[in-house]
C-alpha cells in the first residue's frame, strides 16, 4: 500500500493507493502549518476511520511546493515505513521519463503532472492544473517539458481582488449564465470566472499555435470542475493526475534506482 503526499499551497493531499486504485484521498489545509504530531494524528485518525493499518504502508512518496513543510513531512513519515520517504526533487529526475531544462526551479507537483501525463497518454500533452496557481505544463511525446505557464488560481485571483479593494466582497465560485453583471457579486463572478474561461481557451490556442499542432489537454486540481464550458476543450478531467504522477515516480525510481 502506497501513501502519496502532495503538499500544495492550499491543501496537503494524502492519497492511499492499494490494489490498482486510489482507495482514499484526504485533504488537510496547508496553512496554518502544523507540526509533526498534528500530521501524524490526522493520518492515524483517518486510517482508523478507514479501517486501515499504518503497518500496511510500505512506501511513501512526497511532493512539496511549500519548502517549510519538507522537514516536518519527512520526520513524520520516516517512522511509518522505517526508512526515508521518496521526496520528489532534482536528485531523482535522472530516473524519470520526463526531462526539464530548469530542475531547480520547476515545482515538483508540475513534475508529477508531467510524468503522469507522459506515461498515461504517451503523446504531446498540455496539463492544466487548477490549484492555488493555475498552471499549464507542456510535455512533448519525447518527455521533454517544453514549457510551463503560471497564473493566479481562481480563488487566488478573487482573494487578491477583494484584498485590494474597499468595496468588493468574497463571492462564491459559480459561473453565472450571463456575462453581463447585474450586481457587484455577479460582476465579479462574470469578470473572474468568464475571464478565466477565455484565458484558458486563449492560452491553449497560443500554446497550440506555437507548437504548430493541437495536443491532448488534460485538466486536474481542486478547481478543475468549476469552469464547465472549458470541458469541451479538455480531453479529460483527471482528479488524481498529480497523485498518479507521484505513484508512477515511486514505481519508476524504486525499480531503476533501488532507492
Ligand atoms: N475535492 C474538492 N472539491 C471542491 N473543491 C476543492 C476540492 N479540493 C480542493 N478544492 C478547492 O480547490 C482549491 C485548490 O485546491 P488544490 O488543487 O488542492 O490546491 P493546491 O494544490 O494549490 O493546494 C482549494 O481552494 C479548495 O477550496
Ligand atoms: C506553480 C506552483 C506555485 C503551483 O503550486 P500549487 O498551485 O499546486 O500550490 C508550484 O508548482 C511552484 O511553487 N513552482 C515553482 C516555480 C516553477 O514551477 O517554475
Ligand atoms: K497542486
Amino acid at each position: 500500500m502506497l501513501l502519496a503526499i502532495d503538499a500544495g499551497n492550499t491543501n496537503i493531499v494524502f492519497g492511499i493507493y492499494k490494489e490498482g486504485e486510489w482507495i482514499h484521498e484526504w485533504r488537510f489545509n496547508t496553512v496554518p502549518v502544523k507540526n509533526q504530531i498534528e500530521y501524524e494524528m490526522f493520518l492515524r485518525l483517518n486510517f482508523l476511520e478507514a479501517n486501515l493499518k499504518l503497518e500496511e504502508v510500505d512506501g511513501i512518496v512526497i511532493s512539496s511546493v511549500v519548502p517549510q513543510l519538507n522537514d516536518i513531512l519527512s520526520e513524520f513519515s520516516k517512522p511509518l515505513i522505517k526508512r526515508e520517504p521518496l521526496f520528489v526533487g532534482p536528485k531523482i529526475y535522472e530516473y524519470l521519463p520526463v526531462r526539464t531544462k530548469r530542475p531547480y526551479q520547476i515545482g515538483t507537483d508540475l513534475i508529477a503532472n508531467a510524468v503522469a501525463g507522459h506515461v498515461l497518454y504517451k503523446q504531446d500533452i498540455v496539463i492544466v492544473d487548477f490549484g492555488t496557481a493555475l498552471t499549464f505544463t507542456i510535455v512533448g511525446a519525447d518527455g521533454l517539458i517544453q514549457g510551463v505557464n503560471i497564473a493566479p488560481g481562481l480563488k487566488t485571483a478573487i482573494k487578491a481582488l477583494v484584498g485590494n479593494t474597499a468595496q468588493l466582497p468574497e463571492v462564491p465560485l459559480e459561473l453565472p449564465d450571463s456575462v453581463l453583471g447585474t450586481d457587484t457579486i455577479h460582476a465579479i463572478q462574470s469578470g473572474v470566472l468568464w475571464g478565466y474561461v477565455s484565458m484558458v481557451e486563449g492560452m491553449l490556442d497560443k500554446i497550440h499555435a506555437e507548437l504548430g499542432q493541437k495536443t491532448k489537454v488534460v485538466a486536474t486540481g481542486g478547481l478543475s470542475s468549476i469552469l464547465h464550458p472549458l470541458h469541451q476543450r479538455f480531453d479529460e478531467v483527471k482528479r488524481h493526475l498529480t497523485l498518479d504522477g507521484l505513484r508512477l515516480i515511486h514505481q519508476i525510481v524504486n525499480k531503476d534506482a533501488q532507492v
